[in-house]
């Protein structure tokens, strides 16, 4: 489902009332919500809202576990961390419990030891067949990457593993991420992309033909949870149908 906004600001906030929409609907439901968060520059409004009135207010936030899609294999510290922004931006003003919080770093460890080990993580979450997330929140790079599937990288291939790490040559670091097959076991799925730099890739993706390896989002269908994409007049303007 394609919704469009004028600009980042009206797109984060209608972001922010699905999230907590659909926090409230998974702890009346199953008494949890687990919700996976994107990394990168377009949820940084977002995280900012769920910190503040009237959204945290509305958070089951005792009740929710955070997880990540993809990280960047580098110390929480770290600028480039996803994780730190998103402690930075929400949750260290927030009452989630410290141990309902699972980045995805860990010192003294090699990122493809981490990646099984927070598999081993959700499957202890989910049970060994279902990792059905409630939620995963998702961003677009300009290349039509997701999480951290890249262009013509090995992981768009995995169809077993939920969680890989890989290096990743251009930008001379490790990435960890959870895998398509994963993602698409997900209840929804939310890609938040705005700005003109998104639209020739956001054209491609939800209008062009199926080329994975170039346009790795198009990896992203859920077998039988919802898909939204929340965009910008920017992000949109290349779309034929709107
Ligand atoms: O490297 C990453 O990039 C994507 C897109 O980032 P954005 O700055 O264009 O929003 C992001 O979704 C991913 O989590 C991150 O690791």
């Amino acid at each position: 489902m394609l919704h469009i906004f004028e600009d980042r600001a009206e797109l984060s906030i209608a972001v922010a009332e699905l999230v907590v929409k659909k926090a409230q609907e998974a702890v009346a439901a199953t008494g949890r919500f687990s919700l996976a968060l994107t990394g990168g520059s377009s949820p940084v409004q977002l995280y900012s809202l769920l910190a503040a009135s009237p959204y945290t207010e509305q958070m089951p936030w005792a009740d929710t576990y955070i997880f990540w899609g993809d990280e960047r294999w580098v110390p929480l510290t770290d600028e480039k961390s996803n994780a730190k922004m998103a402690f930075d931006t929400f949750l260290s003003k927030v009452p989630v419990p410290q141990n309902q919080i699972f980045p995805m770093w860990e010192a003294d460890m090699e990122p493809e030891a981490f990646a099984q080990k927070y598999e081993q993580t959700l499957k202890e979450h989910f049970g060994q067949s279902a990792p059905q997330f409630d939620l995963i929140l998702l961003g677009m790079g300009d290349d039509g990457h997701t999480a951290s599937l890249f262009p013509h990288t090995e992981v768009l291939k995995e169809q077993s593993s939920w969680v890989k790490a890989y290096y990743l040559t251009p930008q001379s670091m490790f990435r960890v991420t959870l895998t398509a097959p994963l993602i698409n076991q997900s209840k929804a799925v939310v890609f938040m992309t705005f700005g003109e730099n998104k639209a020739p890739a956001l054209a491609e993706v939800l209008e062009g033909e199926r080329n994975v390896e170039e346009y790795p989002s198009q990896l992203i269908q859920p077998v039988s949870g919802e898909v939204h994409w929340f965009v910008d007049e920017k992000a949109a303007a290349g779309l034929k149908n709107k």
